[in-house]
């Protein structure tokens, strides 16, 4: 639904020139509530910003719903009509809300609509629609100072959805709102992405956001995208940075000696499967338990555990083997792995998609 081609970003000022984008390529499935995480000036406003064009893209290219947006642009300052008409497929959520203080919350969610051309006591029908959608329609007279910062929020996205968007992005949307609200618009936003069938493009840099609300995720660090995955993909990398943090597996590092430390994901179905002591008997090992969690994470049951085997790697590839044929992610994190041991831990894309 979304795709960017070696997409570059370069702001050019007087004395200096920054890449905030560096040949990004993302891909974000249709239906998919896909986040971008990254720190502070990894570049994630500015790709943000350059997919509905916002910003004009140095180079490259940007895919929505099958239409170039960049052969749209044209060359002037002001954007042509057929990047305008595009462009109102696509909603904006923004961080600090954007509303017009003068307008009422339903003046507000009208104006776009105002944009789009719409007769008067149409504007009013779908403002008071969208305001039901959000759970704000007894608000709509009010002012937005009169508002919470959620309920400024949903106005916000209430207003996005005006143009019948099938690709919403939002560019930090709860970062201004505290836990118990942020909570309230992220569950929002999944209702609407399963409701409507949006596909939400989602900047923050929260972790806790896209284990709540994502389906896929990708990793920003330096203009670059540097991992990007279904949450199941990521947690099969190994060695992913994304995973690690979005599901610590905690557990003490491993120590060099002669053990085999290897992290396991259980998803679905043989997350209530007592893989471990079946392991144990059949193999006669005894297998230490260093950490473990479960938890929920784009709305799946997931486990993962350390454990540690006694042996080096090349004495436990038997048991390893039996947990990979159950359909587990292993991932061995000491006792000298060989290389191809650490890649097969991995499924492909396409077997884990
Ligand atoms: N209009 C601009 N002019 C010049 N440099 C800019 C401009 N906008 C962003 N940058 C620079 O581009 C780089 C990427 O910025 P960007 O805002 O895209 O990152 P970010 O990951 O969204 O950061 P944050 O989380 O702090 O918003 C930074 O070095 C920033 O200073």
């Amino acid at each position: 639904m979304i795709t960017t081609t070696d997409l570059t970003k370069v702001y050019r000022t007087r004395d200096r020139e920054v890449t905030a984008l560096d040949g990004v390529n993302l891909h974000v499935q249709e239906g998919e509530v896909h986040g971008v995480i990254g720190q502070s000036g990894a570049g994630k406003s500015s790709l943000i910003r350059c997919v509905n064009l916002l910003e004009t893209p140095t180079s490259g290219t940007v895919t929505v719903d099958g239409r170039d947006l960049t052969a749209l642009a044209g060359r002037g300052a002001r954007p042509s009509a057929a990047l305008r008409q595009a462009r109102s497929r696509i909603g904006m959520v923004f961080q600090h809300f954007n509303l017009l203080s003068s307008r009422t919350v339903r003046g507000n969610v009208e104006l776009p609509l105002e944009i789009l051309g719409l007769g008067r006591a149409e504007r009013r029908r779908k403002a008071l629609d969208l305001l039901d959608l959000v759970g704000l329609a007894p608000h709509a007279r009010a002012h937005p100072a009169q508002l919470s910062g959620g309920q400024k929020q949903r106005v916000g996205i209430a207003r996005a959805l005006a143009g019948d968007p099938k690709v919403l992005l939002s560019d930090e949307a709860t970062s201004a709102l505290d836990p118990e609200t942020t909570a309230s618009v992220l569950a929002l936003l999944r209702d609407l992405n399963r409701q409507l069938g949006l596909t939400v493009l989602l900047i923050t840099h929260e972790m806790d956001v896209v284990k709540t609300v994502c389906d896929s995720a990708s990793l920003m660090r330096d203009g670059r995208i540097a991992e990007s995955g279904t949450v199941r993909e990521l947690l099969a990398t190994p060695g992913s940075a994304l995973a690690a943090a979005l599901f610590p597996v905690g557990g003490p590092p491993p120590e060099d000696g002669d053990r085999t430390v290897v992290d396991v994901t259980f998803h679905g179905a043989a997350t209530g499967r007592p893989l471990i002591s079946q392991l144990a008997r059949t193999y006669h090992v005894d297998v230490s338990i260093l950490g473990a969690a479960m938890d929920t994470v784009g709305g799946a049951q997931i486990g993962r555990m350390r454990i540690e085997l006694p042996g080096r790697f090349s004495d436990n590839v038997v048991p390893i083997g039996f947990l990979r044929e159950q359909g587990l992610a292993v991932e061995v994190v000491t006792g000298a792995a060989p290389a191809d041991a650490q890649a097969s831990a991995a499924p492909t894309k396409e077997a884990t998609r």
